[in-house]
């Protein structure tokens, strides 16, 4: 993107309906070029260097577009953050999906907090549904595998658990022990090889997420060569950013698991008049991101705005240096 008119950068600032990930209020930049409207929204703690492939990302989608689709629908989960168990059944029964991700291993909660509240997941999705869980790297090997008996149990079988503890090793050393399949997500977006999972036979399944990966390309290539099922997942990105994660999901030759990308329903508002907010458990595979069109009800303050522009311009050369070599 060599000369980005300002009027072409916006900067927008949803607040979030539950406390998620420690924030409340998610941030991101969206720019604009020849192939439509881009996502840059590194979490505010990453380093510049940690936020080049999401810039790639968010040039891939506004210079290149995307692959064709393979499919024009995709499954996702309703994303439960840490609640009380009435407030998780509201936002699954609301959600209108079969499959529902539930946040556990909270700062400050306790197991058996995490079990009332998947217990109560269970009771709004009946048993047809699918429950997986996602600690976040919380726990040691024994306390997952202690953690995963227990959760399973209340949810009356749990599809998968998402990246129980933070190395590859103790994930693996998890896998060996436990019924329940286990998925790797912060082992694959924050590694220095993302395929080094599969081969150490940590996880059944690998979460994908095409702006640390670098865009939907890049994701594809970690896709294939991992050689695991996978599941696409946002980071709760605004619809603009999500249209990416669609995208890619669509264009996976196989996909065997509802996606993490119904996460518009997070925010309380959003970028665009047509949100990718889930219908019947579904979001459809959009060709480009939606225009944001509703952006004046997230516009962001001048100050934060001038950070994310002085962020941009930082990692901007990085990224186009990295492009060439
Ligand atoms: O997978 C989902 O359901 C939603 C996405 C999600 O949970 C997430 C969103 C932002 C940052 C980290 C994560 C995560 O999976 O850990
Ligand atoms: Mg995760």
């Amino acid at each position: 993107m060599p000369s980005l008119s300002t009027s072409s950068v916006l900067v927008y600032a949803a607040p979030m309906r539950h406390r998620f990930r420690g924030i409340t209020t998610r941030e991101g930049l969206l720019l604009r070029g020849e192939a439509g409207w881009g996502e840059f929204c590194p979490f505010a703690e990453y380093s510049d260097a940690e936020s080049v492939p999401w810039l790639a990302s968010a040039v891939e989608a506004g210079e290149r577009g995307w692959p064709e689709p393979v499919r024009d629908r995709v499954p996702v989960n309703a994303t439960v953050p840490v609640l009380s168990p009435e407030r998780a059944h509201e936002l699954v029964a609301a959600s209108g999906c079969r499959t529902a991700k539930v946040k556990v291993a909270g700062a400050g909660t306790t197991l058996s907090e995490d079990c009332d509240r998947v217990a109560a997941v269970r009771s709004a999705l009946g048993p047809g549904g699918a429950i997986r869980v996602d600690a976040n790297m919380a726990w040691e090997v024994d306390e997952a595998v202690h953690a995963i008996r227990e959760l399973d149990r209340a949810a009356g079988g749990l599809e998968y658990a998402e990246q129980p503890c933070a190395s590859i090793e103790e994930l693996a050393a998890v896998r060996r022990r436990v019924d329940v399949r286990i998925a790797a997500d912060e082992s694959i977006r924050r590694a220095e090889d993302p395929l080094k999972v599969a081969v150490a036979g940590a996880a059944d399944v690998a979460v994908i997420k095409v702006a640390p990966l670098g865009g939907v390309r890049r994701a594809l290539r970690v896709a294939e060569a991992c050689g695991l099922p996978c599941v696409v997942s946002s980071a709760v990105e605004s619809s603009v950013g999500l249209a990416a994660g669609l995208a890619l999901a669509g264009a996976l030759p196989s996909l065997d698991f509802a996606c993490g990308l119904g996460t518009a329903a997070l925010l309380t508002d959003d970028v665009t008049s047509t949100p990718l907010s889930p219908v019947d458990g579904y979001l459809p595979v959009p060709r480009r991101a939606p225009e944001p069109d509703r952006f004046e009800a997230v516009r962001a303050d001048d100050a934060r705005r001038a950070w994310w522009l002085d962020r941009l311009a930082r990692v901007q050369p990085i990224q186009a240096a990295a492009n060439r070599s």
